[in-house]
């Protein structure tokens, strides 16, 4: 018996080598084409440097375009030359002879009498497909691009609905050398024969492979191994809004990362007005910055954060639930409008009653941590509030020879009136003046001095010069009409009382503390990232002379400084200033979209008022109390336009195992939701650890060191990472815990672990992660859920833990 299994393997083996190596001369083909395309190019740049030197306009223009594109050639090859060749496709014949741009037949279906009687048919066609395409010198494909339509049947064909598909292979490669293949057949019924052969099948198939393997700490890309369902939705077409649901691990992310590279491919001209990817935490951006460049897109996708979406600024604090509650909902709107109209009395350099400047910047606070909640005795700056000047209540000029004076009754009577318009603020103090104006012309008793229309209006022109230009004017002016900037208010809004005011009858006096206290913090929360734009929108920006950027004086001398960017400028950084500069977005596409406050959406809605988009969300992991009021907000931010809505249904993270732990949180968070389906189950079940001594005490240290021993252990056990998620209020006591064990384990809040995963993770005290926040339960569910492999539970002091230490909220 072992004997035939011996001579089993020996043959198995010796039909995948020969399958290899069959790969390797396609790929050996491969690299001749590239490299002669590599010469091409580089031909092309020296002979446009050549040109240069001709130094005429037209010479320089071509010289220019050439480089330009000479560059971006080279650039995309020395890129993808790493792995860029991943998939093969055996085709039946198709039903008619047309072939694409790409040279490959079109047809999805086979033609009739492709598949002979007795169940036998030929290969007519073999398409490679890669990271980008190659053609040989006849325009024939050696690689296809796996967004161009010919590779679609690669990802959509399933032996249910296989259409030409006989065989799909996954080609794994490490530069020039192939290391291996997998494959899956669509048609097992079917003996099929290429070149008089018949067809081979190695290995069970490439997602099981690609799902086992151990992860880090950045995300890969799922190029190879794109699912039916998730290639509907990365190739959906982008008009209106893509809207995506899906339980944990389904891809959602995946997804959203590979539909900004397939649409950027599709119509690069159109998405040449770029494409905005927002993650809910600098994190997941950090944990998905790879995926683009390894699909070969960059320089017009933008990731950020949601807390980096107002230049100049960055979140660095977390708000206690409470007040992000206040913060994040439609309430707030009404107080920021109050607030921006009501900062004007904070009168000349916008100091506020905390002594902080107001217009201070987003420094992290002063131990350099993130902090969570608002508790004034960490985070209060505590400095003695100097008094506020405060706006000036006398406005006196000399015109005409006459002292003339607004006092502060009238002056406040010409602030109400400027403020009855509906325009930003900053942009009312034209009209402010204005008024002023018109009060001293009509103090001075000019007006009745000439009944001429025409003398009158002349009077009238040179008394506005004359008070417009005189120096208390315009000090006064400045100090009573200030320019307000959304820090400012922002920073206004931390006086309670002021605050109060403002938000009368919107916030409860409770909230006003709150919002005020966390707003005392030196840095910003996500919350307080989207007021500030808010108040961008309120206040307005005046216009301003644009300055002009350093030009080649060779340029101007031509004109063509329009034409080409700046010398010194690379491609690169050109990319990055333009991105820079982007205020909106041809695609926006929002990842963990249940999390996006109401505030949060107007934020997004004004980076793509003339977008389309593609929404991705879980309701059942929303973090985001009041669903309702964010469902809402998100219809305004999306508009009327048309949706096309996508379910994703299967979970490739989680082994069956723990799929089936978070579950029951899932019954409890959503009754009646249902769970992805687990695509694989490693066997091994969750761990549960009590810390609880039986009589409901738990002692610190234990949890410390339970937590710690439990994640040493699993280090042990699995090769890549190890996250132990705790409740956002422990979480520097936790990176503490973990100290010296390395830097494949993290600590993180139950918020942080948004959208990341690890090979195994500790989850600390479920109890505790579900009473932090009223969707505590929700954000326990997302917890639970990061694992690829093993999943270790550790009760605390609030868990009731059954005999085997399953604590309560996990159990049926
Ligand atoms: N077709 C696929 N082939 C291989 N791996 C896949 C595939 N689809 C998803 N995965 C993997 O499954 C994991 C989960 O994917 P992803 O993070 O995109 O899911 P998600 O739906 O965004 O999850 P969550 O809602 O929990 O954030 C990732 O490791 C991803 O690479």
């Amino acid at each position: 018996m072992a004997a035939q299994a011996q001579q089993e393997t020996a043959l198995e083996d010796s039909r995948r080598d020969r399958e290899i190596g069959v790969e390797q001369e396609h790929l050996d083909r491969v690299y001749r084409r590239l490299e002669e395309k590599i010469h091409e190019a580089e031909f092309l740049m020296n002979d446009a440097a050549k040109r240069g030197q001709v130094g005429t306009p037209g010479a320089l223009a071509e010289r220019d375009a050439q480089v330009f594109r000479a560059g971006v050639h080279l650039n995309r090859l020395n890129n993808e030359f790493e792995d860029f060749l991943f998939g093969r496709i055996d085709l039946l014949l198709g039903k008619d002879g047309k072939k694409g741009p790409d040279g490959a037949y079109t047809a999805v279906e086979p033609a009739e009498g492709a598949v002979r009687e007795d169940n036998t048919a030929d290969i007519a066609e073999t398409l490679h497909i890669g990271r980008i395409g190659v053609l040989d010198q006849d325009y024939a494909p050696l690689v296809i691009d796996w967004r161009a339509p010919a590779a679609a049947p690669f990802y959509r064909s399933t032996p249910v609905d296989p259409g030409r598909v006989v065989r799909r292979r996954v080609i794994r490669s490490k530069g020039r050398r192939v290391l291996g293949v997998e494959d899956d057949l669509m048609r097992p019924e079917l003996k099929a024969f290429l070149d008089g052969h018949e067809l081979a099948v190695i290995g069970d198939g490439a997602l099981m492979a690609a799902l086992g393997q151990a992860r880090s700490h950045t995300m890969r890309d799922i190029v190879a191994s794109i699912q039916a369902e998730q290639d509907l939705v990365i190739r959906a077409p982008a008009a209106s809004v893509t809207y995506v649901e899906g339980g944990p691990g389904t891809g959602k992310t995946a997804v959203a990362l590979h539909r900004a590279a397939y649409l950027l491919y599709q119509d690069r001209r159109r998405y040449a007005g770029g494409i905005l990817i927002v993650s809910p935490t600098p994190l997941l951006v950090a944990y998905t910055e790879g995926v683009l460049p390894s699909l070969g897109e960059e320089g017009q996708v933008a990731i950020r954060a949601i807390g980096s979406l107002v230049d100049g600024a960055e979140a660095t604090l977390y708000d206690s639930p409470s007040t992000a509650r206040a913060k994040g909902s439609y309430r707030m709107l009404k107080v920021l409008r109050k607030a921006a109209r009501g900062a004007l009395e904070l009168g000349p350099g916008g100091r506020t009653p905390q002594g902080r400047p107001a217009s201070g910047g987003a420094a992290p606070n002063r131990t350099g941590q993130l902090a969570f909640g608002d508790d004034p005795a960490d985070h209060d700056t505590g400095t003695p509030a100097p008094a506020p000047a405060g706006p000036p209540t006398r406005l006196r000029v000399v015109a005409f020879g006459r002292r003339l004076e607004l006092e502060a009754a009238e002056l406040e009577r010409i602030r109400r009136t400027a403020l009855g318009g509906t325009a930003p603020v900053n942009l009312l103090r034209p009209r402010a003046r204005k008024l002023l104006l018109d009060a001293l012309w009509a103090q001075s008793g000019a007006a009745t001095r000439h009944s001429d229309p025409e003398l009158a209006a002349e009077l009238r022109s040179s008394f506005d010069e004359d008070v417009s230009t005189e120096d208390s004017f315009i000090a006064f002016l400045d100090a009573w009409w200030p320019e307000l900037t959304p820090r400012a208010v922002l920073a206004a809004m931390a006086d309670e009382r002021r605050l109060g005011r403002w938000a009368r009858r919107v916030l409860n006096p409770g909230e006003v503390r709150k919002v005020a206290r966390s707003l005392r913090r030196d840095g910003y929360s996500v919350h307080d990232i989207a007021m500030l734009d808010e108040l961008q929108a309120i206040l307005g920006t005046p216009a301003r002379p644009r300055k002009k950027r350093d030009l080649d004086p060779l340029d101007q001398l031509t004109g063509l400084e329009e034409l080409m960017p700046v010398r010194e400028e690379s491609q690169r950084e050109r990319a990055e200033r333009l991105a820079a500069e982007r205020v909106e977005y041809a695609h926006v596409i929002v990842d963990e979209a249940q999390d996006v406050t109401p505030m949060q959406w107007r934020m997004l809605g004004r980076r793509g008022r003339h977008a389309t988009w593609t929404v991705v969300g879980d309701p059942a992991q929303s973090s985001w109390s009041d669903v309702d009021e964010a469902a809402e907000a998100r219809d305004e931010a999306l508009g009327t336009r048309p949706r096309r809505r996508f379910q994703l249904t299967v979970n490739y993270r989680n082994p069956a195992e723990i799929a089936q732990l978070a579950a029951k949180v899932l019954a409890l968070a959503m009754p009646g939701s249902t769970s992805p389906s687990a695509v694989r189950s490693t066997g091994v079940e969750p761990r549960f650890v009590t810390t609880n001594n039986g009589n409901s005490t738990v002692v610190r240290d234990s949890l410390a060191q339970t937590v710690r021993e439990e994640a040493a252990r699993l280090l042990d056990r699995v090769d890549g990472t190890v996250g132990v998620v705790v409740a956002m209020q422990r979480r520097e006591e936790a990176a503490k815990w973990l100290a010296g064990l390395g830097d494949r384990v993290v600590a993180l809040g139950s918020l942080e672990a948004k959208g990341l995963e690890y090979d195994a993770t500790v989850v600390v005290s479920p109890a505790e992660i579900a009473d932090e926040s009223p969707a505590g339960l929700r954000v326990l569910y997302v917890a639970l859920t990061r694992a690829t492999q093993q999943l270790t539970v550790v009760s605390g002091e609030r868990d009731e833990p059954d005999d085997s230490g399953v604590p309560d909220l996990l159990r049926d």
